[in-house]
């Protein structure tokens, strides 16, 4: 079944443009597969410290090339509940792959941020780097050439594309993602969100909000909104990296372990020493990196992966654009209301059908590459399948309906909740910036306010809390892109600006920072590109200039005659305050390098 031809054009002008990168990485990937078992190259004593730690049956099965190793990469810590699952995960790997006949080793383990801890504080601006610092840490783990296949374990915002990442720079051995599935669903993402709103208000206290917040977020397992971290799992779905139905399956559960057993066996299987080698660096090409940026659009996914996938893709060669997902968009039906683009959470996504329906339906009209490689074969219409536990403890996986269980969460392609994607690209006087349609009502697609300037996000919310902003606006909030302060998610931003357009005003926001894939309602221009530190437009905005986000034209624009806008100065304001404190002194290197936003907003590249 082969992709609508705008998809199938779209994807071929990827292939052209990638082809000179794209070419220098394959050959890379295949001398490194040519160099044979990779520990085989090691001498005895790298041997020896590689497994002195490991059994004597372990030893004796490392000290040949006969018998598969698996190298580990894990994100376990405590503070992330997405993560946390992941503690126990090393032990039943190695287990199954004992049962495999193979080995596994825990090769590293990389560093994860907790968006959700860090948002609001200053130790968000380190949070858009953590991702090409994972990248990096995991490299560090499977450059000891131990290994003839790898398992990541992540899940969150900027840990699954750092694996992706280190995956693809490691593209001579096989890599399977295996998920740790989302939290049970606790108080409505939307009751969380009026209860915030009454909290800014000052209608209820601490205690109240705390008991509210805790109440949602309430165990192990990812948080039940489709934020980042519920889109990097629809993307190893769909990409590929999971096996069929491993994505939204609750932790601690039984149809969890056996779909982690089931994986490790799986990466064991797709070695080069079995009859199914699937190097990452060949499963992967422009026709997954489409099929996930389509996935992106029929789910709403989150804006952070216009930043991430273009990052992603950069590690294997190929070189996706702001451009290319914009078309995509065009042509892509929204086909999931996941909170914040409906009231629903991923349990419920995945009860109507999930992730087997979606591809089904996807597939069925054309809108992804089925002759595609992943890590459970051939073909992504393996991937149309509702995941079971058999009687003997193992996956069974039985096709997905044809029917949505809940054709308020889930529609079928042809009667999609909107016709095109949940995001949008944006060109005009100001730069080019994203923004996500798909949790906006129709009516603020288009938004013409005056500009309030801010450099920080405190200063809006003590604006906010002073009565100054009852009004329409656009609130510029600039010095927030990579090179100035890390690039921070300005999510809690999202509460007043909520409760001032719940008053009636029309509000927006236009930055050069980012927005949490779990932010929604209120119309963001974000990750505005050239940045202010890099003395962008947005550094020659000035308090009640006409700015004009239009959504369905595809413009952002400020309304002042061009000459006298030219003219001005840009502001150059002292940054110094945000360059130590809590970490920040570190990554000063990293802000110095940090690329712009349509390129991945990358250190790496
Ligand atoms: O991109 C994302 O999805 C966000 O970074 C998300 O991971 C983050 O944790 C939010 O901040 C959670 O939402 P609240 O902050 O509203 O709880
Ligand atoms: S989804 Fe966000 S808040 Fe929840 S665990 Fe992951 S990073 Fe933290």
């Amino acid at each position: 079944m082969s992709a609508d031809s705008r998809i199938e054009a779209i994807t071929r002008r990827i292939i052209e443009r990638s082809k000179p990168t794209r070419d220098v990485y394959l050959e890379r990937v295949r001398m490194q597969i040519g160099k044979g078992v990779h520990r085989s190259v090691l001498s005895c004593g790298n041997l020896a410290h590689g497994f002195a730690a490991c059994s004597v049956g372990d030893k004796a099965a490392l000290s040949g090339d006969q018998v598969a190793n698996l190298g580990i990469i894990t994100s376990y810590n405590d503070m992330l509940s997405a993560h946390q699952p992941f503690e126990t995960y090393p032990a039943l790997i190695r287990q199954a792959a004992a049962e495999a006949g193979g080995v596994a080793q825990v090769a590293g383990g990389v560093p994860a941020m907790c968006d959700g801890v860090t948002q609001g504080q200053p130790g968000m601006e380190l949070s858009l780097f953590s991702r090409d610092v994972i990248a990096m840490a995991a490299g560090i783990g499977l450059s000891h050439n131990m290994f003839d296949a790898a398992v990541f374990l992540g899940v969150c915002d900027k840990i699954v594309p750092g694996l992706v990442i280190a995956a693809l720079t490691f593209g001579h051995l096989p890599a399977v993602f295996i998920p740790a599935g989302p939290m049970t669903s606790g108080l409505p993402n939307d009751e969380k969100t009026r209860i915030r709103q009454l909290y800014a208000e000052g209608k209820i206290g601490r205690p109240e909000l705390l008991e509210a917040e805790s109440k949602s977020y309430h165990g192990p397992g990812t948080c039940t909104f489709y934020g980042t971290a519920n889109s990097n799992q629809m993307l190893m779905e769909i990409m590929g990296f999971h096996l069929p139905g491993a994505s939204f399956i609750n932790p601690n559960t039984p149809l969890r372990d056996a779909l982690t057993k089931e994986a490790a066996k799986r990466a064991l299987a797709i070695t080069a020493l079995g009859n199914e080698f699937t190097p990452a660096g060949e499963m992967i090409d422009e026709r997954s990196i489409v099929n996930g940026v389509v996935g992106l659009h029929a789910t709403g996914g989150s804006t952070n992966h216009t930043l991430h996938l273009v990052a992603m893709a950069r590690a294997a060669g190929i070189q996706l654009t702001w451009q290319d997902i914009s078309d995509l968009s065009d042509i892509v039906p929204l086909l999931a209301r996941v909170y914040p683009n409906g009231l629903a959470d991923v349990n419920r996504f995945h009860a109507a059908g999930g992730m087997g329906f979606l591809i089904k339906q996807l597939l069925k009209a054309g809108y992804v590459h089925d002759d595609v490689r992943t890590v459970y074969g051939k073909g992504l219409a393996a991937y149309t399948i509702d995941p079971r536990l058999g009687e003997d403890g193992n996956v069974v996986r039985e096709p997905a309906p044809e029917d949505s269980a809940d054709p308020k969460v889930l529609a079928k392609a042809e009667a999609p909740f909107q016709p095109n994607g949940g995001l949008k690209m944006l060109k005009g006087n100001l730069g080019r910036a994203v923004i996500k349609i798909s949790a906006v009502k129709p009516e603020r697609h288009v938004i013409v306010a005056p500009a309030v300037v801010f450099h920080d996000q405190e200063d809006l919310q003590a604006a906010f809390k002073a009565g100054k902003l009852d009004r329409d606006f656009v609130a510029v909030l600039r010095f927030q892109g990579p090179k100035a302060n890390g690039m921070p998610e300005l999510h809690r931003l999202t509460t007043p600006l909520g409760v001032l357009q719940d008053r009636g005003y029309k509000v927006a926001l236009l930055t050069d920072g980012r927005m949490s894939g779990a932010s929604g309602k209120v119309p963001a221009a974000i990750h505005l590109t050239p940045e202010a530190v890099d003395e962008g437009p947005i550094a020659r905005v000035k308090d009640g200039d006409m700015i004009r986000i239009d959504a369905v034209a595809g413009t952002v624009e400020v309304l002042v005659d061009p000459a006298e806008f030219d003219a001005r100065e840009p502001v150059r304001p002292d940054l110094s305050a945000n360059e130590f404190g809590l970490g920040r002194e570190i990554f000063a290197p990293l802000r110095r390098i940090a690329g712009p936003a349509d390129q991945g907003a990358s250190v790496l590249y």
